[in-house]
């Protein structure tokens, strides 16, 4: 009953939703809430590698960034991505949890470089690890950052944490009328081009067989209940 489904896992948290009701950056009762959702599992035993998003402060496709190079306005959101992992990776120290920020661009003066075998002797050693800058590369997202972390670390899952509470037939914010799936295959949510994770992210995983589940980063007990394998969001499946 109290077994996770799950040993080690790979958690998307939306940078979007970190800044609660702000206009933008870090709401502080917003990434505690998080935080404390985070400590849950982790006492759980469950090995846990964490990516988080920057669309809180700056996203490479936003309005801001219209008229710039698009190569420069994504290496400003992996910067992004950068502050929001040391945010994350501090309120993770205050509440007792030890986490190692690994930083996808060298920028060693103030994240320590992505270097597998050490994340991975990191998770094996009950550390939670953060994977700041995405995938180090411009056009793509932080999805696909969790896609391929998730792949490389060998997770059994990617749990998507997000503003919706699963994968719905249409855009659930623009579609009031759309309808949640409780399961949904990769293809099919390429196919109907469902927009709650880009495509590349979808494709990466399909390929290695790595399931997602998209679910509320507001609902609480929601990260919970996924990790116990309950019947919580939509998983997407091979
Ligand atoms: N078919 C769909 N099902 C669920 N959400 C969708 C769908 N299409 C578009 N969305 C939108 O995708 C958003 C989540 O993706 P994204 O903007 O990447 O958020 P995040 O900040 O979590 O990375 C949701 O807030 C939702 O409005
Ligand atoms: O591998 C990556 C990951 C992120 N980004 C940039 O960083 C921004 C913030 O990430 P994202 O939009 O995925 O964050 P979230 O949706 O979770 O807020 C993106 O818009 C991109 O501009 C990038 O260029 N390459």
């Amino acid at each position: 009953m109290t077994t996770p489904a799950y040993k080690r896992v790979l958690l998307k948290l939306s940078g979007e939703a970190l800044m609660g009701d702000d206009a933008y950056g870090i709401n502080r009762a917003t990434i505690e809430r998080m935080v404390a959702d985070v400590a849950e599992i982790s006492k759980l035993g469950v090995e846990l590698a964490i990516v988080i998003g920057g669309g809180n402060i700056f996203r490479g496709v936003a309005p801001g960034a219209q008229g710039m190079d698009r190569a420069t306005a994504d290496y400003m959101g992996m910067l992004a991505t950068v502050m929001n992992s040391l945010a994350l990776a501090d309120a993770m120290r205050q509440a007792g949890l030890t986490a190692r920020v690994m930083s996808a661009i060298g920028i060693e003066q103030v994240v320590e470089p992505y270097v597998r075998p050490k994340a991975l002797q990191y998770l094996e050693e009950g550390k939670i690890v953060v994977f700041a800058a995405g995938t180090g590369n411009p056009f793509f997202t932080t999805d696909t950052a969790a896609a391929l972390r998730g792949s490389e670390i060998g997770a059994q899952i990617v749990l998507k944490a997000t503003k919706v509470d699963g994968v719905y037939t249409a855009d659930p914010k623009k579609d009031p009328s759309a309808t949640r799936y409780q399961s949904i295959s990769f293809d099919e949510a390429i196919a109907k081009h469902l927009q709650v994770m880009d495509a590349t992210a979808f494709a990466l995983c399909r390929d290695q067989k790595l399931p997602i589940k998209v679910f509320s980063i507001v609902k609480p007990g929601a990260l919970k209940s996924v990790v116990m394998g309950d019947d919580e969001g939509t998983l997407v499946h091979v």
